[in-house]
Parts: structure tokens; sequence; C-alpha cells
């Protein structure tokens, strides 16, 4: 079965706002829809009070979906108050560029994004959103791995890249994607409406991290090994070899390597998500401020975004 996600805008008025996790105020907000909305549709918020509905066809009904606006409580992820001041001065020093744009982290499985959007999300005040869960709710299964078994990789190819588009049009969004949204050139279209930031993660680092986790829930590794480590690995470089360049075509890279050399040791598992989202910030900035001339940050960088994305 075909399937493509459709998105609309609701009204304000279908919008249920409380306080989350973090208590009232405009971080740690929770959004929900309410009764209006369609029975089929995906429901997510907006961060300006605006809401979608990804919708997929022929989907069965969902349960709507309640977006935790980047909740507070990262900060056990912090190594120390420095580092949260410095993640926040750096956020709003990037936030002027960004000009409401979004930002798409890319990179393996198991490299981070998720972590690293949500911390970037609660400091620059965006929305986070994970492209797998919107992808799980549009076609209506809990889960990547049910869709793949059910359906196909190609199907849940083509809803992600639907998922992809509709979030294109819209603003102050961070992205967390599938790991392999960066193979279709299309999907490069889409995310180059926004930043795309690549987590660059060596391979034993997100095996290991993948052999404690498990894989039930990645079904490109999902298979039955008495060496979950190496099973892993050997997959994830298979994975990597075939995707070549692909994440390479990020306007920044974030590499793990890089931090841990730069904080004067090898090992990549000391550094913390804030380590990684300071660096991805610095990054962020280094891009825009490199595509910046006189006339203005934000119109040039437009501009070269789009002569890039026509070269792809
Ligand atoms: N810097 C880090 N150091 C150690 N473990 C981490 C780090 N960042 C994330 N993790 C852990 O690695 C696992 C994968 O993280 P996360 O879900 O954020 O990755 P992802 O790139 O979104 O994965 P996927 O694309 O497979 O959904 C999680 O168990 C998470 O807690
Ligand atoms: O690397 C990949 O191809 C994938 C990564 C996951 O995030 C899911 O999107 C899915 O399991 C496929």
């Amino acid at each position: 079965m075909e399937a493509s996600a459709g998105l609309a805008m609701q009204s304000r008025a279908a919008i249920g706002v409380g306080a989350g996790p973090g208590g009232g105020g405009r971080r740690g907000t929770v959004i929900c829809l309410g009764k209006r909305a369609s029975a089929r549709s995906l429901l997510v918020g907006g961060p300006a009070g605006a809401a979608v509905a990804v919708q997929a066809r022929g989907a069965k009904p969902v349960a709507p979906l309640c977006c935790i606006k980047a909740s507070r409580g990262h900060n056990s992820l912090h190594n120390s108050v420095d580092e949260a001041l410095l993640l926040k001065r750096k956020s709003e020093e990037v936030l002027f560029y960004l000009n409401g744009r979004c930002i798409y982290l890319v990179g393996m499985m198991g490299s981070g994004k998720s972590t690293v959007a949500k911390i970037l999300a609660e400091v620059l005040g965006y929305s986070f959103f994970d492209s797998d869960k919107l992808v799980e709710q549009a076609v209506g299964m809990p889960s990547v791995a049910q869709i793949f078994k059910v359906h196909s990789e190609a199907f849940f190819r083509d809803n992600e890249s639907s998922v992809l588009r509709d979030l294109s049009s819209m603003r102050r969004l961070v992205v967390a994607t599938g790991g392999g949204a960066v193979i279709r050139p299309a999907n490069w279209k889409y995310m180059k409406k926004g930043l795309s930031v690549w987590l660059d993660v060596p391979l034993d680092a997100l095996a290991r991290r993948i052999a404690q986790v498990g894989t039930a829930s990645r079904p490109l590794l999902d298979q039955p090994s008495s060496d979950p480590y190496t099973a892993a690995f050997s997959k994830l470089s298979m994975l990597a070899e075939q995707r070549g360049d692909a994440y390479a075509n990020a306007d920044a890279r974030v590499s793990l390597e890089e931090i841990a050399a730069k904080q004067g040791h090898g090992d990549v598992s000391k550094l913390t998500p804030t380590d990684i989202a300071i660096e991805a910030l610095l990054k962020i900035e280094n891009f825009v401020t490199e595509h910046s001339t006189s006339s203005g940050p934000v119109g040039d960088l437009v501009d070269s975004q789009n002569r890039r994305t026509k070269a792809l």
C-alpha cells in the first residue's frame, strides 16, 4: 500500500495547552490536539501555537499525539554550571542568525540525534520532533520495526519523505531525523530549507550504545546474535559504507572525535550530550556566519541554500 502524508494547519482552538513537566511558561509546554482532530491524523504541536496534522492515506486511526515542547530536566546532562551557561549563551547568539529556520539532525542509528535535538530545542525555545515517531503516528503503527515488518522499508521511506516534506514548511523546529533519511535526494531538498547537522560518531561507539540498549526498535540491525556488539558493528559498518558521503551533505558536521580531542582525551564516551549540543551550536554559527555577507545574514543564507539544493 502506498501512503503519503499530508499536512493541514489546524486552528488554535483545537489545541489544548497545559503546563508540562517543566511547569508553566514558555518552556515545558505540552501541546495536545483536542477533539476536532480527524481520526486519521497525526497531530503535532507547532511552536507558535499552530498545530499540524500529518495524515497517512489508508492509515488506521491513531490517538492524538501530545508534543512535549522541550521540557526541562536536562540539567543532569550538563557537566557543570559553566557548561550550561555556555550552552545558553551560544544558543542566544545562534538564534539571531537562524531567524526561525528549522534544524535537522542527521546521523547513523544511535548517534544521539534525539538526545541532542531535545537539548537544542530546549535552549533555542524551539519544538522537538522525531521523524521516526511522526512516521509511526502517520501510519498508525506503534513502531518503525512493525512498519518494516508489516509493510516494507520502501513504504517506511515514502512516509518518512512525506513527514520531512510536511515539517519543512514549518518554523522553529529541531528535528531528529531517521538514520536513513539522508539516502533520498528529495529529503535533502526538504532539509535544506533549514540547517542540517551531522552527528558523526565513531562506529565502535555506536555499536557499544546499540548493544547496550538492544536492537528491537532498529529493524535494520535486528538479527539474533550471541555477540550484540560485533553484530551491531558489522551491520553499522555495512550501512556506513552503503551511505557513503550522504551524511556529509549536511551543512555542519559535529565530530565526536574532534570534540574529545579538543578536550584533551581520545575517548568519545566521556562526552556529555551537552558537550555535543554546544559543538553543534558552534558549527551552526560557523556555517551561518560563513554564509552571510554585508547585505545581511538571513537573505544571503536563503539564497545560498537555494543554490546548494539545486546542485544536489
Ligand atoms: N553522548 C552520549 N553518550 C552516551 N550515550 C548516548 C549519548 N547520546 C545518546 N546516548 C544514548 O545512545 C542511545 C541512542 O541515542 P538517541 O536515541 O538520542 O540516538 P538517535 O540518533 O536518535 O537514534 P535512532 O536514530 O536510532 O533513533 C540512547 O540510549 C541514548 O541514551
Ligand atoms: O538508519 C536507518 O536506516 C534507520 C534508522 C532509524 O532511525 C529508523 O528510521 C529506521 O530504523 C531506519
